[in-house]
């Protein structure tokens, strides 16, 4: 028998498969599975049209068989089958337009990961057997043909004999090496469970024969073994269910089963598109974080499918970072099995797939935000960091998509409030949205910054997050209204207040220059306070940078010691200030150790630590002695 050779293109293809380190060998099945599936649409579709022929369901599966000691895997089908010459131009031939042939030599050269980033079909049998049999008939042919390939060296067609329409393939599964278990592949519930994670939803019946055991009748502890033929997918993925035949039970085992999560979603998002592009998807939006949301191994992503066949497990593509945690899958007959990962960024499919469900998702929080309000404020204690990152990643291009997600403890309403609801209680003079930025509710409640808007009846959002006043700056405006900082130099009020009125006076100016350089180059400057009412005194910033900004920015790695110019403010109507004047008329002793004590108080409040905590504590002894 003449050995024929392969396609130069194939060739290269299959020295790369049977040399093959890819780690994920099991898709092998998915594509073979695949395959067999394809070719049952075809007979189906012909049935569909041609009155002669009848298509009878139960006649058409896949069956998947091991023969352990000879080492032989057979996936086999009843679908259309192949003819001598489809066999040859099927199998001899790449099939593929160009996605192989797209990368250069020397990528490939350099152990660009083909397998992982292109389905392979047919060929990646040769990344787990030694030799591959392909016994064929086709529909309305009598005759039967054995297609053969050890790989690389060519194949072999000859006649032979076959009683059904349909093809059969046998893998002869290649010996264990040092590094490479394949014997995995022949063991039956290895085989079930890859079956389950990659074809669970192929509308035709899979089986397999699984050995099982029971009690041997009349004993009370013997088992004996025995097959079964088992249906081992279970062939209609619930997406393609219409709504109203799916109970909330239905989702909830889903999410479950595909492991998104091990908490129950807040809810679910079902969507069925058809018209430019036709897609089905099931979102769920998790309640709680995975535990390594906020890590680096946090991977985001949707399974992808392409009509029913799982083609990828974390489409990273479908899903902007700032839903991130949104789990799920997508399938679309208009995306091909054989796509890409890097096509697919490019996959204009895929781009309007993506931009789609960004809607939808947004749209459901927005819902679920005016419809639940409790669920969805249990959602934002979990993921709300994540749409804050979102408003200052890419430049603050998603800014107008993220707005009216946003949620903030209010000083008035004591619970969390949207933007809007902010506008919405804000009197006409008032120019500004105000935020105060702290540790915690009870510590921002504290703030003597706040003393001034509280008594002029202004509500204050608490920004208690690191990430919250860095987006908010990257927001700049809501509906025109701008943020300001309860600390910045200007509250934008205009002050009608009597206890300013003599806050300029040249004495107090003087006296507030001598602090300043006591001081020297710890504060920008020191000044009368227009904010402070009962207490004492307090620290303001003057310019972008803020207290908190300079607090999150010292704590991280990269520390670069970015200081904020700040204003150490002074209350005139406070009776310590009488204090103050009094000691800096003659007692220049005095007058630094009470600078340096109110500086290092206001550091406090701050929640700043004091720079030398043993002079303070000597200041106070002083003080009291
Ligand atoms: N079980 C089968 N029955 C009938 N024809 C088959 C079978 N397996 C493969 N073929 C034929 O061989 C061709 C090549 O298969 P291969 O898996 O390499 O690529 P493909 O299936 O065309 O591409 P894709 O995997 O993107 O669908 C198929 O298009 C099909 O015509």
């Amino acid at each position: 028998m003449t050995v024929k050779q392969f396609q130069a293109e194939s060739k290269r293809l299959l020295d790369l498969m049977v040399n093959s380190i890819y780690t994920h060998k099991e898709i092998f099945l998915r594509e073979l599975i695949s395959n067999a599936s394809d070719a049952i649409d075809k007979i189906y579709y012909k049935a569909l049209t041609d009155e002669a022929l009848n298509f009878n369901k139960e006649d058409y599966f896949i069956k998947v068989e091991v023969d352990k000691l000879a080492r032989l895997l057979k996936i086999s089908d009843t679908g259309i089958g192949m003819t001598r010459e489809e066999l040859e131009e099927n199998l001899g031939v790449i099939a593929k337009s160009g996605s192989f042939a797209f990368k250069k030599e020397t990528e490939l050269k350099e152990g660009f990961d083909i397998i992982g980033q292109f389905g392979v079909g047919f060929y990646s049998a040769f990344m787990v057997s030694d030799v591959v049999t392909v016994t064929s008939r086709a529909l309305g042919s009598d005759e039967a043909y054995k297609w053969e390939s050890k790989g690389a060296d060519g194949y072999t067609i000859e006649s032979c004999s076959k009683e059904n329409v349909g093809t059969e393939i046998v893998l002869k599964i290649k010996e264990n090496t040092a590094d490479e278990n394949y014997d995995e592949f022949l063991e039956e519930y290895r085989l079930k469970s890859i079956i389950k994670k990659y074809s669970d939803f192929i509308r035709y019946p899979i089986k397999m024969e699984l050995i099982k055991s029971k009690l041997k009748e009349g004993t009370e502890q013997e088992y004996e073994q025995y097959k079964e033929e088992e249906i081992v997918n279970s062939m209609v993925p619930i997406w393609k269910k219409s709504k109203n035949e799916l109970t909330q039970e239905d989702y909830d085992n889903f999410y479950a089963e595909k492991h998104f999560g091990f908490d129950k979603p807040i809810k679910h998002i079902h969507i069925s598109a058809e018209g430019t592009i036709s897609y089905k998807a099931i979102l769920f939006i998790p309640e709680k974080m995975p535990f390594d949301f906020y890590t680096k191994e946090y991977e985001k992503g949707l399974e992808l499918y392409s009509n029913g066949v799982l083609i990828m497990h974390k489409c990273a593509d479908l899903l902007p970072d700032y839903f991130s945690f949104i789990k799920g899958m997508v399938d679309s007959e208009d995306l091909s099995l054989n796509i890409s990962r890097e096509m697919l960024q490019h996959d204009r499919q895929l781009k309007l797939i993506a931009k789609n469900i960004k809607t939808k998702i947004k749209n459901e929080l927005l819902d679920l935000l005016k419809n639940s309000r409790e669920k969805y404020e249990e959602f934002y204690k979990s993921f709300g960091r994540q749409l804050k990152y979102g408003l200052y990643s890419d430049y603050g291009a998603n800014k107008k998509d993220l707005q009216d997600l946003l949620l903030f403890y209010s000083s008035k309403e004591k619970k969390m409030v949207t933007l809007d609801e902010y506008l919405s209680r804000m009197t006409e003079e008032q120019k500004y949205i105000y935020y105060a930025s702290g540790e915690s509710i009870e510590r921002i409640d504290k703030l003597p910054q706040t003393e001034l808007l509280n008594d002029k009846g202004y509500e204050i959002l608490y920004f208690t997050d690191d990430v919250d006043e860095f987006s908010i700056r990257m927001l700049g405006a809501y509906k025109e209204k701008e943020f300001r900082s309860v600390s910045s130099g200007d509250l934008g009020i205009e002050s009608e207040e009597a206890n300013t009125s003599d806050a300029d006076d040249q004495s107090n100016l003087d006296l507030f220059t001598e602090m300043k350089e006591l001081l020297a180059d710890k504060v920008k400057s020191v000044k009368a306070s227009k904010r402070l009412k009962n207490h004492p005194v307090c620290l303001t910033n003057d310019g972008d940078l803020s207290i908190e900004m300079e607090k999150i920015l010292s704590a991280m790695p990269n520390n670069q010691n970015i200081k904020a110019d700040k204003v150490l403010e002074i209350n005139v109507n406070h009776a310590v200030f009488q204090q103050l004047k009094e000691a800096g008329q003659g007692d220049k002793e005095k007058l630094k150790l009470y600078t340096n004590l109110l500086y290092n108080q206001a550091l406090l409040i701050e929640g700043l630590a004091v720079e030398d905590p043993v002079e303070f504590s000597n200041n106070i002894c002083k003080l009291m002695s």
